[in-house]
């Protein structure tokens, strides 16, 4: 579960302050995979980052009683000095799983050849991405963060294997997904909310939250 209880948080900008949630709370309970629709610059990263404790609250707590993934396309924890194999045994061994399973699971993925020995910094973006895809995929939690939809991978046999995978994992599994497409959150959500004003509206399904994001980004209020 994750739950925010009186969460607020904003940022000053010198002149005026940029509120992202204000005294907000509200629970996302496992199985109800959230779709969360926002303007660009609304604060969906922000959000993201505070469900996974990148971020913290200025007041309130986040509460998570389960594993928490970090967002999908964080790549802070990957070091571009060294290659996707040092990585993967590195960040396996963080998460006590076989670094073994979890090389050979992104060498699957990924399918680099050589440049799975190369220094991650000689990747270029889509493969940066794809390698941070499959890191995510390679470790268990039980909500998966993911900011702005998948990768922007054109690698249509990846993207194959990694999308499998993907709906394997949400099985068992929790999805919260930012985006300010409403076609990225249809496939992934059953849930759906609507970021802006310093809260989070919730809706039962993405057409009503359609809606709404739709008349307020009309200017009506
Ligand atoms: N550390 C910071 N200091 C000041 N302002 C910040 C900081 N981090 C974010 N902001 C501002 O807060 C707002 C929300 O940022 P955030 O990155 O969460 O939005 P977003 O909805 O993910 O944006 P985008 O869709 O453009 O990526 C933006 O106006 C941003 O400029």
């Amino acid at each position: 579960m994750i739950e925010f209880q009186n969460v607020s948080k904003s940022f000053w900008t010198g002149q005026t302050r940029k509120v992202i949630l204000d005294k907000s709370s509200f629970v996302i309970e496992p199985g109800q995979s959230l779709g969360i629709l926002a303007e660009n610059g609304t604060g969906k990263t922000t959000l993201i980052n505070m469900m996974c404790g990148i971020e913290k609250p200025d007041e309130g707590k986040v509460i998570r009683r389960s594993r928490i993934s970090f967002p999908l396309g964080f790549s802070g924890g990957i070091a571009p000095k060294q290659s996707a194999q040092e990585n993967c045994r590195y960040i396996a061994r963080l998460y006590a799983l076989d670094p073994d399973y979890v090389e050979s699971f992104c060498r699957y993925i990924c399918d680099f050849d050589a440049y799975f020995e190369m220094p991650v910094s000689t990747y270029s973006r889509g493969m940066r991405a794809r390698f941070s895809l499959a890191i995510l995929l390679s470790l268990d939690f039980d909500y998966y963060l993911i900011d702005e939809g998948m990768p922007n991978s054109t690698d249509a046999a990846f993207n194959a294997r990694a999308g499998e995978i993907l709906m394997q994992k949400l099985q068992n599994a929790t999805v919260v997904i930012v985006s300010h497409n409403e076609r990225i959150l249809e496939k992934f959500a059953h849930k759906a909310a609507v970021l802006g004003d310093g809260r989070l509206q919730f809706f039962d399904s993405l057409a009503d939250a359609k809606e709404i994001y739709d008349y307020s980004n009309a200017g009506y209020f």
